[in-house]
């Protein structure tokens, strides 16, 4: 599936792979270093707009890698990316962890994933088919 991107992103680096892996690391495109103290958060650019083939988003997902080392991911995760939507992809990063972390123009920050989603025709009605399950949930069944 070919998808129309606009790059204005400053990085020298390319700012996205061809590789054939589901997540796409998006780089910061940024005019001086972000400095993350412990339990902020920011809305980090990437420089880059797309244009989604209608019935399908982008999901902004953390970095493992990241997160395992630096305690730092996606506050929103997945971030959504709307088809009809043409601004700039944006991140918002938090740290979780007790020291400051340095974003850099040009690091990858999180990645990108696009999928395919249902569009929906919402059908009214007074009353819902019954289940064993029926209102049953967020634990019901016990531990074991
Ligand atoms: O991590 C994100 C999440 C969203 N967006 C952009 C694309 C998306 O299509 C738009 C709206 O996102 P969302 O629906 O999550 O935001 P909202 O808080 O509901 O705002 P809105 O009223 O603008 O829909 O913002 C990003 O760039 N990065």
């Amino acid at each position: 599936m070919e998808v129309k991107i606009v790059n204005q992103s400053r990085n020298e680096l390319p700012a996205y792979s061809t590789a054939l892996s589901a997540g796409m690391d998006l780089r910061a495109d940024l005019e001086q270093p972000i400095v993350l103290k412990p339990l902020e958060r920011v809305l980090v650019p990437t420089g880059l707009f797309i244009e989604l083939p209608v019935g399908h988003e982008a999901q902004i997902r953390p970095r493992s890698g990241l997160a395992i080392k630096k305690g730092v991911t996606v506050l929103n995760s997945p971030g959504t990316i709307d088809a009809d939507y043409r601004g700039e992809v944006k991140v918002i990063l938090v740290n979780l962890s007790n020291e400051e972390f340095v974003i850099n123009h040009g690091e990858r920050i999180c990645q990108m994933v696009i999928a395919k989603h249902e569009t929906v025709a919402w059908k009214p009605v007074e009353i819902l088919e019954e289940t064993e399950r029926g209102a049953g949930g967020f634990g019901h069944t016990g531990k074991n």
